[in-house]
């Protein structure tokens, strides 16, 4: 399930320190099924009950960088949004996300240069309240100038 958040661009002249934008996405089975596919990274602890169960986790949980896309998604989809480009993205996994969480992915404005037109944004994934995942976005923001 997504927000029906607004989509479209923000401009790097529009862009100020502390704009936060956000998604929410429940993680199902079929998604991690999927992103199992598409990457090719079918780690027993995504897809076999059995082998999950005896983990640490206790059960089988998403694979890190399909948590990671919901922030990808927020980058790409609202804040700035349609034409940015990625230059960089640091992650720590901080808690697992299990089928049927809910996730919240946030981004929020740290750092514009304007003269390079590249905007630093801490990220961040939180599932009932508690931080999943954090790290640090640089991306390359369109620019009215450019259009
Ligand atoms: C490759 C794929 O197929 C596999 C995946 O995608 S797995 C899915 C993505 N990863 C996860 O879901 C892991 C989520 N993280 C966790 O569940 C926990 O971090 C942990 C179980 C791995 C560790 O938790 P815990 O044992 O409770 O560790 P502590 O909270 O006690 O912290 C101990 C110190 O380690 C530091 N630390 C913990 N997690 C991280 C992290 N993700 N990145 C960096 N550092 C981490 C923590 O700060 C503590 O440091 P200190 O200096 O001792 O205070």
């Amino acid at each position: 399930m997504l927000d029906n958040a607004p989509r479209g661009t923000i401009c790097i002249e529009d862009i100020e320190i502390g704009m936060v934008r956000s998604l929410r996405k429940q993680v199902t089975d079929r998604d991690i099924e999927m992103f199992a596919e598409i990457s090719t990274d079918r780690n027993p602890v995504h897809l076999d009950d059995d082998y999950a169960h005896d983990t640490i986790f206790g059960g089988r949980i998403a694979h890190g960088m399909l948590t990671a896309g919901l922030i990808s998604a927020v980058i790409g989809e609202q804040l700035p949004g349609h034409g940015t480009v990625y230059l960089g993205q640091s992650l720590k996994f901080l808690a697992p996300v299990r089928p049927d969480d809910m996730v919240l992915a946030e981004v929020e404005v740290v750092e514009i240069d304007h003269s390079k037109r590249r905007v630093k944004m801490e990220t961040r994934c939180i599932v009932n309240g508690k931080k999943v995942l954090v790290g640090e976005a640089t991306v390359l923001a369109p620019s009215r100038k450019f259009d």
